[in-house]
């Protein structure tokens, strides 16, 4: 199971302090929500701001994309140094489109489903795909509780990846936390989410430790 703090719940008046504290820690990857106050209702930072902190790790950078409109970003996220984008399927892009955009900057692509979006919708893509992001809380905001139905998905898809013999991953974001990533590591997860529950412990590096532990 890979670790992956999310900097939405970081101190963000030392972002970079931060970041490097994680990498210490034992962080896998970086996890950056970008939320445009339209797509969600809240507001994060953008590609600037990522560029910027681009060299305080050698860690991946993985960039979710909760806007709109992720087609009129892609190069400026990839400009910026990110390794995987994952956009939504349900934002106002088309996926298809959206997708070359990310393959022609050699970033890894990922889509990423809301609780409510079935599935299925990733099937027509999922052999283009590094990563399929299930979202295990409604987007927008940090410290909300785990939907462990939506293993359900990650059960399915896993299915659907073995059986074409293809290697992308299943990320899931959001309530992982000690009490919750058992049940993510049992449905076959390779890659968890964590923002509170890695920024809100006393210490970070044993919060990373004590999570991965528990996926047995
Ligand atoms: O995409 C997100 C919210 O939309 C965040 O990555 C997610 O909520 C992480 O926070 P927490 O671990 O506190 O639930
Ligand atoms: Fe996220």
């Amino acid at each position: 199971m890979l670790i992956a703090p999310s900097l939405l719940s970081c101190d963000f008046s030392v972002f970079r302090d931060e970041i490097v504290r994680i990498d210490q820690g034992g962080a896998d990857i970086m996890h950056l929500d970008v939320m445009d106050g339209h797509f969600v209702p809240n507001l994060t930072f953008g590609a600037p701001v990522i560029k910027k902190l681009r060299n305080a790790t050698d860690k991946p950078f993985d960039v979710h994309l909760m806007i709109s409109e992720p087609h009129r970003y892609i190069n400026d996220f990839a400009d910026a140094g990110a390794d995987i984008i994952s956009f939504h399927t349900e934002s106002d892009s088309d996926i298809d489109e959206t997708l070359r955009l990310i393959e022609a900057r050699g970033v890894k692509p990922a889509l990423a489903i809301k609780p409510g979006t079935a599935p299925e919708v990733v099937l027509p893509y999922l052999d283009r795909l590094y990563m399929v992001l299930v979202m295990t809380v409604e987007p927008g905001f940090g410290g909300q509780s785990f939907m462990p139905d939506m293993m359900d998905k990650v059960t399915f898809l896993k299915k659907e990846i073995g059986e074409r013999g293809l290697s992308t991953l299943i990320e899931v974001d959001g309530g992982i936390a000690k009490d919750t990533i058992a049940t993510a590591a049992k449905a076959g997860v390779d890659i968890c989410v964590a923002g509170t529950a890695v920024f809100g412990a006393p210490n970070a590096k044993e919060a990373i430790t004590e999570l991965r532990a528990l996926c047995g």
